[in-house]
């Protein structure tokens, strides 16, 4: 497996104050000189947003009521259907719309983030507070239920972004892991083929490039309208999108608490995948090692594997 990176946001790599400034300064004049083409989009309004299934799911918000509209390919990757086909189209268009402006003005914009070169970070363009109450009222209900251990339940902050793929676009991303919590992506369409994700298994920063487990490898197939939630630590990356245009919706979900945490915490994450199966490996050495000392104290001659298995 070649090297892993995480991907980031543009601007935000430990950002010191004076970078900061310069990223609200863009803001504002991408703001000042953007005009929204389609506004209903820029204020939250859920039963034109998303499907009923979903949010039935939401107002009931049970782990019974998620899972009913829930798959899980492979643990910890959860699709469902989530938007509306006008709400994509609504999107698509501002998509479109954001690309004329730049076009005919050749104002040049931050690109999604350190992986894509096509697409948008959509709270440059205004619509950072409605996908703040995407984040806070129909994300962090699942998100708690599902990822509390990686901060699910704490999510403050998110980046919202769309990218692109196809001819005169990105074609594939590299396996990485996100700078994020929790990972919301929608695909909202167009038509095209191929740009299946695949995912390689959950992963701490110690153990980011340690080979993936035969059945932590599985891809999922991108469906308008249906929405992938995942862990940022699970790594993953997209086929190339062998012909048509692919437009996905991207929020990654960030908790400020969790990261302090993480930075004093000196055990080992429960939710990596590669320091579950080092404890389990000590486990089973430090019993098997008991159960010899326990033979020899009884007078009882340990079988062979009984011996191989104590030996690092
Ligand atoms: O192209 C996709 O669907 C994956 C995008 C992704 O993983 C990301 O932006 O972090
Ligand atoms: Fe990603």
């Amino acid at each position: 497996m070649s090297t892993i990176s995480q991907g980031n946001q543009n601007g935000n790599q430990e950002s010191s104050s004076s970078c900061e400034k310069l990223v609200k300064e863009y803001r504002e004049r991408v703001m000042s000189n953007y005009r929204p083409m389609r506004r209903e989009l820029y204020q939250m309004n859920p039963n034109r947003f998303f499907v009923p299934s979903f949010l039935n799911a939401i107002t009931e918000n049970t782990e019974e009521g998620f899972r009913n509209i829930i798959s899980e390919p492979s643990p910890g990757i959860l699709t469902f259907d989530m938007l509306q086909p006008d709400f994509c189209k609504l999107l698509l268009d501002e998509v479109g719309n954001i690309e004329n402006w730049l076009h005919e003005t050749r104002f040049r914009i931050m690109p999604p983030n350190t992986m894509n070169a096509y697409g948008a970070v959509l709270d440059d363009f205004g619509l950072e507070t409605m996908l703040a109450k995407l984040m806070e009222d129909f994300i962090l209900p699942m998100s708690t239920i599902f990822f509390p251990e990686v901060g699910g339940a704490t999510l403050d902050s998110h980046h919202g972004y769309i990218v692109e793929y196809g001819k005169d676009r990105d074609d594939h991303l590299d396996l990485h892991v996100d700078d994020s919590e929790v990972t919301l992506n929608v695909c909202l369409g167009e038509q095209f083929s191929g740009g299946e994700l695949f995912f390689c298994g959950v992963r701490c920063d110690k153990h980011i490039n340690v080979e993936s487990e035969p059945g932590e490898i599985v891809t999922y197939s991108h469906v308008p309208g249906r929405a992938v939630l995942h862990r940022g630590r699970h790594r993953h990356g997209a086929l190339s999108t062998t012909s048509g245009h692919r437009v996905n919706l991207l929020l990654w979900c960030q908790s400020s608490i969790f990261r302090q945490l993480r930075k004093y915490e000196k055990e080992a994450p429960s939710w990596c995948g590669a320091c579950r199966k080092e404890k389990e490996e000590r486990q089973l050495r430090s019993s098997a090692a008991l159960n010899l000392e326990l033979q020899k104290l009884l007078g009882v001659r340990p079988t062979s594997s009984e011996t191989d298995s104590t030996s690092p």
